[in-house]
């Protein structure tokens, strides 16, 4: 067992023993979000303030046509601006560019990056933070590909994903499957999205990361491995979304295996 693990744990109230003096950026993606945007800020603002850790959330909405803007800035208005802190762009312009965009204005010290869409529960956050600060890692990523952490954490439940039909299922697996055969970068989920980073580490990986769409997420992995930053793995049940749509289509899939490879060429 790892002396450090104990000292992170969460109390029997939820909280962690000593008082984090760290801030927490969440940034927080959008693109027809106006209905699940006001739940998952709510989940988030609770789940920050029952474990007294400091926290802002950076809204990067594209223009959503559904008003998803509107909602946000009335979010603004009731939580305070220094806590939801919007950062629209004029068009869609990708979820990878989406992160590069609203780590420009990340105040915090460590950085979540996640969905809106309650795909991602902030739930698994405080287990995020209880395996950062055990092993002072500079990652640590959900997977739904593991059935207990890594390094091992008691509170962790099995990974998995619900709501999924076997074709989103099978692609979700084939590019893990593929990455991970290809590039061996040790990590079981590498598609996944829901992370924390040290914010530093975060600015160094993106600034080398090429790719924009979906496979951004995978190559940023492979990077943070090749660059030699300590990863861990928190599993986490992913369950889709019940308001709206994925935004992810084939010309994603194609460009995910483009990835691959240049990266298999390059890094
Ligand atoms: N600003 C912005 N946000 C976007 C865009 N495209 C998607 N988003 C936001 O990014 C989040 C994820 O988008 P979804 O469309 O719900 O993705 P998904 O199909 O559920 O895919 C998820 O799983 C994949 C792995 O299986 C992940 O690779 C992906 O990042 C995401 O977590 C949501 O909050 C969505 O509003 C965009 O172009 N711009
Ligand atoms: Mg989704």
């Amino acid at each position: 067992m790892n002396p450090f693990a104990s000292t992170a744990a969460l109390d029997m109230q939820g909280q962690f023993p000593t008082q984090d003096t760290h801030m927490y950026s969440v940034i927080l993606p959008t693109y027809n979000e106006r209905k699940n945007l006001p739940i998952i800020i709510w989940l988030l603002a609770k789940t920050f303030t029952d474990h007294q850790l400091a926290w802002e959330i950076i809204v990067v909405d594209d223009a959503s046509p559904d008003g998803t803007q509107e909602v946000a800035r009335q979010l603004a208005n009731s939580y305070g601006e220094d806590k939801i802190i919007l950062k629209p762009r004029s068009g869609k312009l990708g979820l990878g560019t989406a992160y590069i965009h609203g780590l420009n204005y990340v105040r915090g010290d460590f950085v979540i990056i996640m969905d809106a869409d309650f795909s991602h529960h902030p739930k698994f956050i405080p287990q995020f933070i209880q395996q950062q600060k055990a092993h002072n890692f500079d990652i640590v990523t959900g997977t739904r590909y593991r059935s207990s952490a890594s390094p091992a954490l008691t509170s962790a439940q099995p990974g998995g994903v619900h709501g999924w039909d076997l074709r989103r299922k099978l692609v979700s697996r084939g590019a893990n499957f593929l990455a991970a055969t290809v590039l061996s970068p040790g990590i079981s989920d590498l598609t996944g999205s829901f992370r924390l980073y040290k914010r530093s580490v975060l600015q160094h990986i993106i600034s080398v990361t090429q790719s924009k769409g979906y496979v951004f997420q995978m190559e940023m992995m492979v990077r943070a491995k090749a660059l030699g930053y300590s990863v861990g793995e928190v599993p986490i049940t992913f369950v889709d979304r019940l308001f709206g749509e994925s935004k992810l289509g084939a010309d994603e899939v194609v460009s995910y295996a483009k990835g691959v490879w240049s990266l298999f060429v390059s890094v």
